[in-house]
């Protein structure tokens, strides 16, 4: 009856949330937050407390001013026991003033990169009282007496992130959109230099320099559409077996949001950082919204999971695949490639032959770390430590895991669709995968050199195949943004509007700063002029 009481509140926005996780002194060690929520069975109560400065919740979005209540997640002691930690909804403020409740310590934390409107918070509780059942007992349960019920299974716990993991990967393919279509319209405007003495200057976008900054953007956005659409298929699969109380395929879903989510935050962000500087200093305005989608992408590659840390929980999985492989035990469907012992075959400049290649890229790498860590503590060193050791390679392991994963996806799911589409759009569709799966064989050739027989003259032909493909997509590359239907307030942007008054739009929008709103600014008289006169 927990959800009756809160779900339609929510949805009402009767009541305004955040997730209050992470603190000061704790965001990846989940086991190590401070918070406690200590329940008193004289009043049926549980004691939210933060002991110490770095116990307090430090980043939640909107907990500075938005929100009335939140999700903490705290170390929940009973009869003298720390049973780890739990989520509690929790109300903060007054539903009538918004004033904090008593012993709710709130605030803002300060200027950030980006995201400036989401008033990311901090929260401290002074020995605050809040009714049992705020406890979210979905998963564990404390009963009226303060006897603690487990969870069937503790991880359940850290389903939320699981959740937002899946949902962020369909995010990045939407930024992608957005940065794609700003600097490929800007490019289709922009005319820069005289390569040809006797002929106008060309749009920058006939540049090939500029075709590879930009198309690899346009190309992702797709990959991650259609990977975020699997992934979502395979939470909301895992999810209802969850319900009925089978937990198999959860560690799979977690092994695989967690790289995905690593990897296209990465991506998303370094490829909106080259959308940025492929418009030069256009594209530093604020008013080309790209330096702010740069700080919203690149954000998500430390929220809902540091990255790195992310990578090797998925690490984690592959060698713990490995391990249970080499045993003849069955693997998940994700990873049950790691187990093809076949030799190493001839190399094919195809897609099948490159998404191959990664593959045994990854296995690869998974018997190199596997190795190690085992030959490290043959020689006496602690598991742990040989892990830290190997820890460079278990990251490298899981990126190219994903880009497995990307790729064969990528793929399949286009030529499924294809199937339905006009042949024109199916080859400018197929054209995206061949340039995306190509580009990335030439981004990890060094791998695909160590693991496959790829030779020096397929390398070549991988090349001059690519630099085929920019050519192929160009003629369509305005169309394919325009075809992501993003509306002019939604871009937001004076460099990317559909009808390309870039110009126009950049001193209108300069015009608008106060700055302009006399010609001699306060400050020449106030500073500059007794300076000037060396008065100051
Ligand atoms: C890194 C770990 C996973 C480590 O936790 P741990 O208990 O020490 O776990 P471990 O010993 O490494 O593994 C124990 C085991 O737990 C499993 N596991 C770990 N996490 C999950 C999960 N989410 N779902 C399902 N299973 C999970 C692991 O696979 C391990 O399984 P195993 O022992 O190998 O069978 C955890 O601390 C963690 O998830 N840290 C990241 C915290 C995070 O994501 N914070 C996000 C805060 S909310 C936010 O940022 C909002 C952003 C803004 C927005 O989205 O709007
Ligand atoms: C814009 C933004 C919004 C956010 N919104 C929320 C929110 O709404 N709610 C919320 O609860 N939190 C939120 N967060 C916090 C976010 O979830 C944490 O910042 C994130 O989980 C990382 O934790 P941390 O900051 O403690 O970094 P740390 O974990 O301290 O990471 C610092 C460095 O240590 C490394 N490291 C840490 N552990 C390991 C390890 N085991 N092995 C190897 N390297 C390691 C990391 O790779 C990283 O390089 C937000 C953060 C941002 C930036």
């Amino acid at each position: 009856e927990q959800q009756e009481k809160w779900v339609p509140r929510a949805v009402n926005m009767e009541i305004i949330g955040t997730y209050a996780q992470t603190e000061l002194g704790h965001g990846t060690f989940l086991r190590g937050l401070e918070t406690t929520a200590t329940y008193d069975p004289n009043t049926e109560e549980f004691v939210l407390n933060s002991p110490t400065l770095t116990a307090y919740k430090w980043w939640p979005g909107g907990l500075a001013h938005t929100a009335n209540h939140c999700v903490v997640v705290a170390q929940l002691h009973s009869k003298g026991v720390n049973h780890g930690v739990h989520p509690f909804i929790v109300q903060i403020r007054d539903e009538d003033t918004h004033m904090p409740l008593p012993g709710v310590k709130v605030g803002e934390i300060g200027p950030k990169l980006s995201f400036s409107t989401a008033n990311n918070g901090f929260l401290g509780f002074d020995n605050f009282r809040v009714p049992r059942d705020s406890m979210l007992m979905k998963n564990a349960q404390v009963l009226k007496d303060g006897t603690y019920v487990k969870s069937r299974l503790s991880k359940l716990t850290y389903g939320t992130m699981v959740f937002i993991r899946v949902m962020i990967v369909t995010d990045m393919a939407y930024y992608l959109s957005v940065g794609a279509t700003i600097a490929i319209r800007y490019s289709a405007v922009r005319h820069q230099s005289k390569p040809k003495e006797n002929e106008p200057e060309p749009q920058i976008l006939d540049y090939v320099t500029q075709q590879h900054k930009l198309f690899i953007a346009l190309a992702s956005s797709h990959a991650f559409r259609v990977t975020g659409q699997w992934l979502w298929t395979t939470f909301v699969r895992v999810n209802k077996a969850l319900t009925s109380g089978n937990a198999d395929t959860l560690p799979e879903l977690h092994a695989v949001a967690c790289c995905l989510k690593a990897v296209t935050t990465r991506d998303a962000a370094s490829m909106v950082e080259a959308c940025r500087m492929s418009c030069g200093g256009h594209g530093y305005m604020t008013s080309s919204y790209l330096p702010i989608l740069y700080g919203i992408t690149t954000a998500a590659c430390t929220y809902e999971g540091e990255n790195t840390v992310l990578l090797l929980q998925t690490a984690r999985s592959l060698v713990k695949a490995w391990q249970k492989g080499s045993k003849g035990k069955p693997l998940s469907p994700t990873e049950a490639y790691l187990m093809d012992k076949s030799p190493v075959p001839k190399w094919e400049n195809t897609l099948d032959g490159i998404i191959a290649g990664f593959r045994r890229v990854s296995a690869g790498k998974v018997q190199d770390c596997v190795s190690k860590i085992d030959k490290l503590v043959k020689m006496g060193t602690s598991y742990e430590d040989a892990w830290n050791q190997t820890s460079v390679r278990l990251v490298a392991a899981s990126e190219a895991h994903s880009r497995a994963v990307i790729l064969a996806t990528f793929r399949a799911e286009v030529s499924r669709a294809a199937a339905a589409l006009s042949p024109p759009l199916a080859r400018v569709l197929h054209q995206l995968v061949h340039l995306y799966t190509v580009y990335w064989a030439l981004e990890r050739v060094g791998d695909l050199l160590l693991y496959t027989s790829i030779a020096e003259r397929d390398v070549q032909e991988l090349q001059q195949q690519y630099e085929d493909l920019l050519q192929k997509i160009r003629p369509n590359t305005v169309g394919l943004v325009d075809a992501f239907d993003l509306r002019d307030e939604i871009l937001n942007s004076t460099l990317g509007a559909y009808d390309g008054r870039v110009y126009e739009r950049l001193m209108e929008e300069a015009l608008k700063s106060p700055l302009n709103a006399e010609p001699v600014n306060q400050s020449f008289h106030k500073y500059l002029k007794p300076f000037m006169q060396g008065k100051l």
